[in-house]
C-alpha cells in the first residue's frame, strides 16, 4: 500500500466502543468506584447491576462525560475522553442515545417536539424531514399518531418511557444507553419495553448499556450483565455463568427468594 493510500483509508471503527480502566470516582472523602475495569464491545446488549448506592449511575455519568473522573481513564468511541475535542465530543453525542431513568422530557414540549429536539440540535434538516424522522422513531417504539401532541404530564409512565427512547433514538445512535427503563412500569409493561429494546438492538445493531436491577430484564435480553461491588466492576459474564459465581451479593442476587423468581420466569 502506497503512503497515499495509507493516508486516504479512514481509521478502523473500534470493536470496543467504551473501554474504562482504573477508574477512582470520588465525592469529597467518599471513594465510589476504585480500580474499576469495564469494556462493552460493539453489538452487545450490557446490562449493569449492582446494590442501590453502589455507583451504577456515576458510572454513566462518566462514561458519556457528565463527571469527570478522580483517576484512570475512560475511552469512548476508541477516544479518551479526557483528550476529546469538542468535534469528538459532539461526534459522540451524536453517536449516542441516551434515556435517562425519569426520561427528562422537556415538560413544555409535546411529544413530537421532544422526540424532534436532538434532530434540532444536531442536524440541519428542514422542518418537515425532522417532522417526518421523528414521526417514525415514535412509530417504532410503539406509540400512534394521536400521541404527537400530548404534553409529557399527560402521558403514562410507560408511555414516556417509550417518548424517552424514540427520542434517544432520533439521530439512529450506535451506542444507547439506558438507566433503569423498566423501573416503575408494571410487569406487563416492563416485559413489553424489555421485548422492544432488545427488538431495535436486534434490528438497529446497536450497542446497550443498561442499569437495571430487573431481574427479568436482564434475562430477557442482555448478552452480558456486569455487577458492580466493591466498587468496582466483580464480574462480567452472561446471567447464566454469573449463577454460578461464588461472590456472595452476586449469589444472593441471583439465586435469593427475588432471584429464583426472575429465572422462573425467563
Ligand atoms: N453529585 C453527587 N454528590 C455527592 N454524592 C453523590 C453524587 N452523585 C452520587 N453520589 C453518591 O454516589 C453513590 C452512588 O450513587 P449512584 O446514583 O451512582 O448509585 P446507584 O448504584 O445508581 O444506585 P441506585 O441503584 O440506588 O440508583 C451514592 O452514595 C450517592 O449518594
Amino acid at each position: 500500500m502506497s503512503a497515499v493510500e495509507a493516508q486516504a483509508k479512514p481509521a478502523p471503527e473500534p470493536e470496543r466502543l467504551i473501554e474504562v480502566r482504573g477508574l477512582l470516582s470520588q465525592f469529597g472523602e467518599r471513594t465510589i468506584h476504585e480500580d474499576l475495569d469495564l469494556d462493552v464491545e460493539r453489538g452487545e446488549v450490557l446490562g449493569v447491576v449492582g446494590g442501590s448506592g453502589t455507583g451504577k449511575t456515576v458510572l454513566l455519568n462518566t462514561i458519556i462525560g457528565l463527571k469527570e473522573p478522580e483517576g484512570g481513564t475512560v475511552k469512548v468511541l476508541g477516544h479518551d475522553r479526557a483528550d476529546l475535542s469538542k468535534e469528538q465530543e459532539a461526534d459522540f453525542e451524536r453517536r449516542t442515545g441516551i434515556l435517562f431513568q425519569q426520561g427528562a422530557l422537556f415538560s413544555s414540549l409535546s411529544v413530537i417536539d421532544n422526540v424532534a429536539s436532538p434532530l434540532v440540535e444536531h442536524t440541519r434538516l428542514s422542518k418537515d424531514v425532522i417532522r417526518e424522522l421523528a414521526e417514525m422513531k415514535i412509530a417504532m417504539v410503539g406509540l400512534k399518531p394521536e400521541a404527537h401532541h400530548l404534553k409529557p404530564a399527560e402521558l403514562s409512565g410507560g408511555m414516556r418511557k417509550r417518548v424517552g427512547l424514540a427520542r434517544a433514538l432520533a439521530l439512529d445512535p450506535e451506542l444507547l444507553f439506558l438507566d433503569e427503563p423498566t423501573a416503575g412500569l408494571d410487569p406487563i409493561g416492563a416485559a413489553a419495553f424489555d421485548d422492544l429494546i432488545r427488538q431495535l438492538s436486534d434490528d438497529l445493531g446497536l450497542t446497550v448499556f443498561m442499569i437495571t436491577h430487573d431481574l427479568d430484564s436482564l434475562y430477557a435480553i442482555t448478552d452480558k450483565v456486569a455487577v458492580l461491588a466493591d466498587k468496582h466492576v466483580v464480574a462480567k459474564a452472561p446471567v447464566q455463568e454469573l449463577e454460578k459465581s461464588d461472590h456472595p451479593w452476586i449469589r444472593e442476587y441471583f439465586l435469593g427468594p427475588r432471584g429464583r423468581a426472575g429465572k422462573k420466569a425467563a
